[in-house]
C-alpha cells in the first residue's frame, strides 16, 4: 500500500496555495507544493515543488463552487501523486470569531460556524467555505480540519483589542481580532528554534504578501497586531487601503452618493498598491516601473509599515528582533531596506550585501536590533493540526448537506 497523505489548502486573496505532505512516523513531510493563481487569465495551475514543476491554464472557469477548477487540479495532481493515499484535508480559515480558539475537525456544527463569520472576511471566508464544500463533493467522507488565521492572537488582552466605542459592542464581537496566525504562529516557531532561550525575545514579525500584517511577539506569543477587526485594517496591502479614518467612508456615501457595497468594493480591491499607483498590485511592476505614481506607492506602503513596527515596539517596551516574511517579505531587497532604513533611530542597521542577497539575518554586527529573513509556512502548520486531530479519533466528518 502506498504511503498515506495529507493535503492542505490556504485560500488567500488572490491565490489558493495547496500542500502534499507525506505522513510520516515523526509528523507531516512536505512532498509537494501547488499554487491557483485567480490573478491569471486564463486561470491556472502551477506545481512549483514536487516530482515534476509545471504550469498549466485550466480550461474550467471560477465559478461560484470551485468544484470544477479542483476537479480539473486533481486530475494534474493525480498524473504525480496517488491521491486515493489521501486521509485528511486541512484548510486555513481566515475567521475564527470568538467560536474558535484552536483548530477543529470540520462536521456540520464547525461548518455553520464558519459560514456565520462570512461578513468579517468577505475576501476569504467565502473562498474557504467553497474549498470544504468541494472538497465533500469530490471525495465523500474525506475527514477535513480547520486551522484559524485569528486564534493565535487570542493572548492578546482586552486593552489591545478593545476599540474606544460603547463598551456592550466589545461583547458583541466587535473587538480587534488579528489574522496571518499560521504564519505568525510557524514564525515563533522558526525563532524558538533559533534563540531557544528568548525566541527572539521582543520580536515584530512584517508579514508582507498580496495581504499584509505585522505582528508583536513576546518570546513567541501576540501580543498585538496590525489587522484588527478585519482584514482591512493595519497597512496598505496590494489592493486592499489598510487602516483609514472612518470619517473618509462617511464622506464618499453621504456625499458622493456610493452605496456601502462600492465603498466596500472599492476598499478591498481597488486601493492599496494598485490604487496609489494605478499600475499594478504586484509590488514586482511597481519596482520595475519609472513613474512617479509606481514610486509613490511604495514610499506610502514602506512608510505605514516602519510606523507600524514603531507603534509595535511601543507595545512591546522595547524591540529585539526584527523578522520580515511571506511573498514580499521574503523576496524583496528594495523593500525591505527602505522600511530598516526609517527605522534607524529604533537601533536598526541593515548589511546592505547580506540584504540584497536575501540572507537569514540583514542587519549589521553592531545592530541593536538583529533582522531577520525567515520563509513562513503556512501549510506545515495546517498538515500539522490536521495530523493532530486526525489522529485523535474517528470524530464527525463532513458531508455535503
Ligand atoms: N519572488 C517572488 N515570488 C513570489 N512573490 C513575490 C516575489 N517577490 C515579490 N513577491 C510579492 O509577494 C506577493 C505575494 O505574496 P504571498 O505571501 O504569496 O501572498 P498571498 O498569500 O497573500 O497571496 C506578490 O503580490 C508579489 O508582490
Ligand atoms: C488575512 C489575509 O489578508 O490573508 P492573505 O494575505 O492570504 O490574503
Ligand atoms: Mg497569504
Amino acid at each position: 500500500m502506498s504511503q498515506k497523505l495529507l493535503l492542505t489548502f490556504n485560500a488567500g486573496s488572490s491565490t489558493v496555495k495547496i500542500g502534499i505532505f507525506a505522513r510520516e512516523q515523526n509528523g507531516a513531510k512536505r512532498i509537494g507544493k501547488g499554487l491557483i493563481d485567480f490573478r491569471a487569465e486564463p486561470l491556472t495551475f502551477h506545481l512549483i515543488e514536487g516530482p515534476k514543476i509545471f504550469d498549466v491554464p485550466l480550461v474550467a472557469k471560477t465559478d461560484d463552487l470551485l468544484h470544477d477548477v479542483l476537479e480539473e487540479v486533481f486530475d494534474w495532481l493525480g498524473e504525480h501523486y496517488d491521491l486515493d493515499a489521501v486521509s485528511a484535508v486541512g484548510h486555513r480559515v481566515v475567521h475564527g470569531g470568538d467560536l474558535f480558539g484552536e483548530a477543529v475537525r470540520i462536521d456540520d456544527t464547525s461548518l455553520a460556524g464558519i459560514e456565520s463569520l462570512v461578513t468579517l472576511a468577505p475576501l476569504h471566508q467565502p473562498q474557504n467555505l467553497r474549498l470544504i464544500r468541494a472538497i465533500a463533493e469530490l471525495k465523500p467522507g474525506m475527514p477535513q480540519t480547520a486551522s484559524f488565521d485569528t486564534a493565535f492572537h487570542r493572548t492578546q488582552s482586552d486593552v489591545v483589542r478593545r476599540f474606544a466605542i460603547p463598551r456592550d459592542w466589545f461583547d458583541k464581537g466587535v473587538k480587534r481580532y488579528g489574522f496571518h496566525g499560521l504564519s505568525y504562529a510557524y514564525i515563533a516557531g522558526a525563532l524558538k528554534a533559533l534563540d531557544p532561550e528568548r525566541a527572539g525575545g521582543r520580536a515584530v514579525v512584517a508579514h508582507l504578501g498580496s495581504g499584509a500584517s505585522l505582528c508583536a511577539l513576546e518570546h513567541g506569543v501576540s501580543r498585538d497586531t496590525s489587522m484588527g477587526f478585519s482584514t482591512i485594517d493595519g497597512v496598505p496591502m496590494a489592493t486592499r487601503s489598510g487602516a483609514i479614518d472612518p470619517g473618509v467612508l462617511f464622506h464618499l456615501v453621504e456625499a458622493h452618493g456610493m452605496s456601502v457595497k462600492q465603498v466596500e468594493e472599492m476598499i478591498y480591491k481597488q486601493s492599496g498598491l494598485l490604487g496609489l499607483s494605478g499600475i499594478s498590485a504586484d509590488s514586482r511592476v511597481l519596482l520595475e516601473t519609472p513613474s512617479k505614481e509606481a514610486c509613490e506607492a511604495l514610499d506610502v506602503f514602506t512608510f505605514r509599515i516602519a510606523g507600524e513596527v514603531a507603534r509595535l515596539a511601543a507595545t512591546l517596551g522595547g524591540l529585539d528582533t526584527l523578522v520580515f516574511t511571506a511573498g514580499i517579505g521574503e523576496n524583496q531587497p528594495t523593500i525591505r531596506r527602505s522600511v530598516v532604513e526609517r527605522l534607524r533611530f529604533l537601533g536598526l542597521l541593515l548589511d546592505g550585501d547580506r540584504n540584497d542577497r536575501n540572507e537569514g539575518v540583514i542587519s549589521r554586527e553592531e545592530s541593536r536590533v538583529k533582522v531577520r529573513v525567515i520563509a513562513t509556512d503556512e501549510e506545515q502548520v495546517i498538515a500539522d493540526d490536521c495530523l493532530r486531530l486526525d489522529a485523535q479519533d474517528n470524530a464527525p466528518l463532513y458531508r455535503v448537506l
